[in-house]
This record gives structure tokens, C-alpha cells and sequence, in this order.
């Protein structure tokens, strides 16, 4: 019953409704006796021969009036009880989802997107459960329960309900040891579910390489595979479920032959009439459902209970990178300061930065060059404050990037990833995404910057053409020039394009970065490439290898140094004639 301690915060705030609602539910449980009461009086009346047809009249009345009253309280309960439980479920909700987009990158490192998702469905679902159909079963069966055996003792004979009864709290106990099996089994099937939801959302995410190395027979093995493993651990629960009602039966079953063999004996001995029998039988059958809920009560409460906790441990998880108290609540602008001594991502043992010292002054354009995997990314990680742990200091506009707000660090910030992520959604509104009340011709001019305008305008509908799976395929260069011009229109003190400009050919690579040239005079630039034309033209350019700076100056300077950068311009160069060659 634990979780209906820790919701207490949640049947705070909707006291009103559930009040209304356990107060109707009692009400009905009140009216619910009156019916078998009122049979019993009739055939009393029947058997001796009393029955007027007006008392008659009077008792119809009455069972009419209850019917009425019975239909309208249980209609005001259920949308009380049952509203807040759906009210409850979007509140969870948007508790995970607020949690998840403050979570940083090394949060999602960690966990499965599928097992979020399952967190964010069938958990919630198993909670709002608890909230409606338990809350409902715990004030029913108890006030139903105690208001039909208060009437069996107090108007037909105390004795024979005590009889009734006996067999009670072995129903109680049998439940209890049910309900803990339940608990422990339904975390696992819930568990189990999590990894086949995000089997489902891998696979379907990757379904052209699985079908271009066909991988499909084996993919599907994997997938049924865990689809028999959730259906092995959902069948422990149902296995569980079921032993819930025989016992129930069996146990009332045993009341029902108690109060019969001893309700014989009391009319016999002339203690009981065949009316308060009658009626008592019927009490009897009204029980049915009280022990029946009380059964569901333990098996909806427990798996709220594993659902509720698995929440809670997800939602425990502190954002890694958290604004501090009193953070500054102005978008950086200035000269970017970096001085990071040693920086190792989380889980790994070597670091990935050492000794990277740069500065760069606002409206000047920084390359960052080097091999794969030399940390050009993990340079900008840290600026975009993925990650905190490093020692050294990293300043914007003469501040700590640290002392910011991250909201409005991150609006300074126009990043335009690696991996490139479209909505699926119109085009307009990929680009308008961090400003969606921005006019047509803003956002027109940033695609015309990104060069992307022409583009667009060949679709059949121009800006507003869906995007993903309802719509166009773009391809890889046309979706990194739609990035760009997502950032552009950001209007960023910084714009980083990481490796932004690969999927483009060296002619539209050009028009970009002059486009770039012309329109951002004072606002600064960070460009990260494998080609050394995107950032031949910067103010100063960094040249990465193994997570350390090897050389910096300008492109001049660098090929005054006959180093690593040279080496790779030659290169370079070579791989351009070769390819020129080619074509000729
Ligand atoms: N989230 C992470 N956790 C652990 N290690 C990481 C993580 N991201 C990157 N690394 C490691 O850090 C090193 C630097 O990676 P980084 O992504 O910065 O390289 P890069 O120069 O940007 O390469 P590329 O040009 O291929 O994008 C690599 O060895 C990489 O394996």
C-alpha cells in the first residue's frame, strides 16, 4: 500500500475531487443495502400474510428512488476518481518528459531509448491504474464490505456474520503473499518490455542497414526472442493473477456453506426468520465484490507499486550539468577563452583533452582540424556544456561558461552537429525550430545563407514539404544545409559547425562559407572539418591529434611549418588532382 503514501502529494492537490468521490462511493455503498433489506421485509410480509399494496407501493418506491439516486452517485465518482487518475498520468508524464530534456548527452549514453519510452507508457498507465481503479477498489470494498457486514450484525444476527467471517483473514493473508509475488514479477515483465521496446525502436531506427547487410532473418530472431521472453514473464504475472479469484471464490464459497449450515440451525431454533435468512444470503452475495476488489486491490496497488518506483528512480537521476544559484541571465557575447587542462569523458579511463589553450575574439572565425577521433567534438562538447568535469576554464564574454544560465548559453549557440536531426514536419518548421514564431523571409534569408533556398523551391510544396517518413527524402547534403540554416537563424553570438559542411560539394562548401563571411561580421565562428578548405580562410586554426593541440596559426603559418597541417593540405591537394584526373 506504499504508493498510496507516496502519491499523497498527488491526492493533495485533487482532494476536492477525490473527497466528492470517496464521499458518492459511500453513498452508493449505503444505498447498495437497502435493496436486500427491503426483499427481506417483503417476503417476512409475504410469509405472514401482512403485505399491503400500498406497503408494497412504498418499498417499490424507496428501491426506485435508490436506483436513482445509485445511477447519478456512481456517474459523480467515476469522473471524479477516474478524471484524476487521467490527470495524475499527464502529470507523471510531464514530469519525465520535463526530466528528460534536462538530462544531459551522458544520461542517454546510459540508457535505452525504448526503456524511456516503456517508462513514459505502460508505467505511467500502471500508476494512473492505482490512482483510479486501486483508490476506487480500496474505498469500495471497504465501505461496501463494512456497510453490509454492519447490517448483517446489527439488523439479522451478529452471530452468524461473525461465522461468515471466519474464513476472512486467510483471504487476507493469501492476498498479501499474492500481491508481493505480483509485485516482484511484474517488474521483471515491465523490465522485459522496456528491452523489447527498444529492440522495436533500434530496429525500426535501423532497418535500412539491417536490410543492406541482410540482417533481417537474424534481427527478427533477436526480436522474438524478446518477444518470448516478455510474453514468458507476462505469463508469471498472469499465472499470479489468476490464483487471485479461486482463492477469493474458494474462501467466500466457504462462507456461504458456514452462514447456510448455522443460518438452518438459527431458524430452527427460532432465532432467526426465513426473511432475515433471505436477506442475509443476499448480504452475502453483495460481499462478492468487496472481496473480489479487495483481491484487485492488491494486484492493481502492487504494480503500481514496481511501475511507481521504477519512475521514481529515473526521475531521481540529477541533471550532470546543472545551472548554479544566482546564474547570469544574459546571452554570452565576447571574446571565447578556452584553457582546459585535462578533460576524460565519464566511464572512460584515458582523457580525451589535454592542454587545449585558445582564445577567440568576438567576430574572428577558429579551424579546428585533425584526424578522426583526435577530440575536435569533444572541444565542442565542453563549450556547449555537455560536460562540466574538466579541469580548466572555459570563458564567454569574460564569465565562466559555467556562471551562465544554460538556456541562454545554449540560445548564443548556434551548433549544426555531425549527426543531423530533421522533425518530421515541414521544412519551414525545421528551420523555425528554435524560434517558431519567425517570419517566412527570415527564414527564407537563412536558407538562402545555407544555400538551400533553390532547393527547397523545387519541391512540390516549396517550405511547406514534410520532412522523414510522411514525406520527402532529403539527401545528406541537403539536410546539413537545412541545419545551418536552423542555427543561422538563431542569430548565434557563436555559430559551430561541426564537420557541418562534409556531405557538400567544395563549390557549395565556397558559397557557404562566404555567405557566412559576408552576413556575420561580428559574431564568431568555430568550424571543425576533415577538409581543410572549409577552414583555410580562419582567423586561426587549431590542428588536433591524440586530444592535444599540435600546432595553431593561420593557414600561412601553418605552411610555414612544414608539420601535421601541411602534411594533410598535400595530401589533400594530391586526393583533388587525383579526383580531377579521374573525371578528365
Ligand atoms: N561520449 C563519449 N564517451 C566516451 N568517449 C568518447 C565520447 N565521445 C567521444 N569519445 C572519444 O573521445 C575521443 C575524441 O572524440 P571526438 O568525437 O572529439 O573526435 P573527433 O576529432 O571529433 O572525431 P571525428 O572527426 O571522427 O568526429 C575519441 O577517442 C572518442 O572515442
Amino acid at each position: 500500500m506504499n504508493i498510496l503514501i507516496d502519491l499523497g502529494w498527488f491526492f493533495k492537490q485533487r482532494k476536492k475531487q477525490y473527497i466528492i468521490g470517496i464521499v458518492t462511493l459511500i453513498f452508493v455503498a449505503l444505498l447498495q443495502v437497502l435493496p436486500p433489506k427491503i426483499i427481506g421485509y417483503i417476503v417476512d410480509d409475504v410469509t405472514s400474510g401482512s403485505l399491503t399494496s400500498e406497503q408494497l407501493t412504498k418499498w417499490l418506491v424507496i428501491l426506485a428512488v435508490s436506483g436513482v439516486l445509485m445511477y447519478i452517485f456512481r456517474n459523480i465518482w467515476r469522473v471524479m476518481i477516474y478524471g484524476s487518475s487521467i490527470v495524475l498520468a499527464r502529470t507523471i508524464r510531464k514530469q519525465l518528459y520535463d526530466h528528460f530534456l534536462k538530462m544531459s548527452p551522458a544520461f542517454y549514453q546510459k540508457r535505452r531509448v525504448g526503456d524511456l519510452m516503456a517508462h513514459a507508457t505502460n508505467d505511467v498507465s500502471a500508476v494512473q491504474q492505482t490512482a483510479g481503479m486501486g483508490v476506487l477498489t480500496l474505498f469500495d470494498s471497504l465501505s461496501t464490505g463494512g456497510f453490509v457486514i454492519l447490517t448483517m450484525a446489527l439488523t439479522i444476527s451478529w452471530k452468524l456474520t461473525l461465522i461468515a467471517l471466519i474464513p476472512i483473514p486467510l483471504m487476507i493473508v493469501m492476498t498479501r503473499f499474492y500481491g508481493k509475488l505480483l509485485r516482484k514479477h511484474f517488474r521483471t515483465a515491465q523490465e522485459a518490455f522496456s528491452s523489447m521496446n527498444d529492440k522495436t525502436q533500434e530496429s525500426i531506427s535501423g532497418v535500412k542497414v539491417i536490410k543492406t547487410f541482410g540482417q533481417q532473418e537474424e534481427d527478427i530472431k533477436d526480436f522474438q526472442q524478446l518477444s518470448e521472453e516478455v510474453v514468458e514473464k507476462n505469463m508469471r504475472v498472469a499465472r499470479v493473477d489468476a490464483l487471485f479469484d479461486p482463492t477469493i471464490g474458494g474462501i467466500f464459497a466457504v462462507s456461504t456453506i458456514l452462514s447456510f449450515i448455522f443460518g438452518t440451525r438459527f431458524i430452527l431454533a427460532g432465532e432467526m426468520t426465513i426473511g432475515d435468512m433471505v436477506a442475509f444470503s443476499t448480504f452475502l452475495g453483495l460481499l462478492t465484490w468487496p472481496m473480489l476488489a479487495f483481491g484487485f486491490l492488491f494486484n492493481i496497488v502492487e504494480r503500481g507499486n514496481a511501475s511507481y518506483t521504477r519512475i521514481r528512480n529515473l526521475l531521481s537521476v540529477d541533471p550532470e550539468v546543472q545551472d548554479v544559484e544566482e546564474a547570469i541571465d544574459e546571452r554570452p557575447k565576447g571574446e571565447l577563452k578556452v584553457d582546459i587542462d585535462s578533460f576524460t569523458f565519464p566511464d572512460d579511463s584515458k582523457p580525451a583533452l589535454q592542454d587545449i589553450h585558445f582564445s577567440l575574439k568576438q567576430g574572428e572565425t577558429l579551424g579546428i582540424v585533425g584526424k578522426t577521433g583526435s577530440g575536435k567534438t569533444a572541444i565542442l562538447k565542453l563549450l556547449l556544456r555537455e560536460f562540466d568535469d574538466y579541469s580548466g576554464l572555459i570563458t564567454f564574454g569574460g564569465h565562466s561558461i559555467q556562471h551562465y544560465r544554460q538556456q541562454r548559453l545554449r540560445e548564443s549557440i548556434g551548433y549544426v552537429p555531425q549527426d543531423h536531426f530533421l522533425f518530421s514536419t515541414t521544412l519551414a518548421e525545421n528551420i523555425a525550430f528554435a524560434n517558431p514564431t519567425v517570419q517566412m523571409e527570415e527564414i527564407r534569408l537563412a536558407a538562402r545563407l545555407a544555400h538551400i533556398d533553390e532547393d527547397i523551391q523545387e519541391f512540390s510544396e516549396g517550405y511547406k514539404t514534410i520532412v522523414g517518413e510522411r514525406g520527402v527524402s532529403l539527401s545528406g547534403g541537403q539536410k546539413q544545409r537545412i541545419s545551418i540554416a536552423r542555427a543561422l537563424l538563431m542569430k548565434p553570438e557563436l555559430l559551430i559547425l561541426d564537420d557541418s559542411l562534409s556531405a557538400v560539394d567544395a563549390k557549395t562548401e565556397e558559397a557557404i562559407l562566404r555567405s557566412l563571411k559576408e552576413t556575420r561580421h561580428g559574431e564568431t565562428t568555430i568550424i571543425t572539418s576533415h577538409r581543410l578548405s572549409a577552414i583555410q580562410h580562419a582567423h586561426n586554426i587549431i590542428v588536433m591529434e591524440q586530444g592535444r593541440i599540435v600546432e595553431s596559426g593561420t593557414h600561412t603559418e601553418l605552411m610555414a611549418l612544414d608539420g601535421a597541417y601541411k602534411e594533410m593540405y598535400d595530401l589533400q591537394q594530391l586526393e583533388a588532382s587525383v579526383e580531377q584526373g579521374g573525371e578528365a
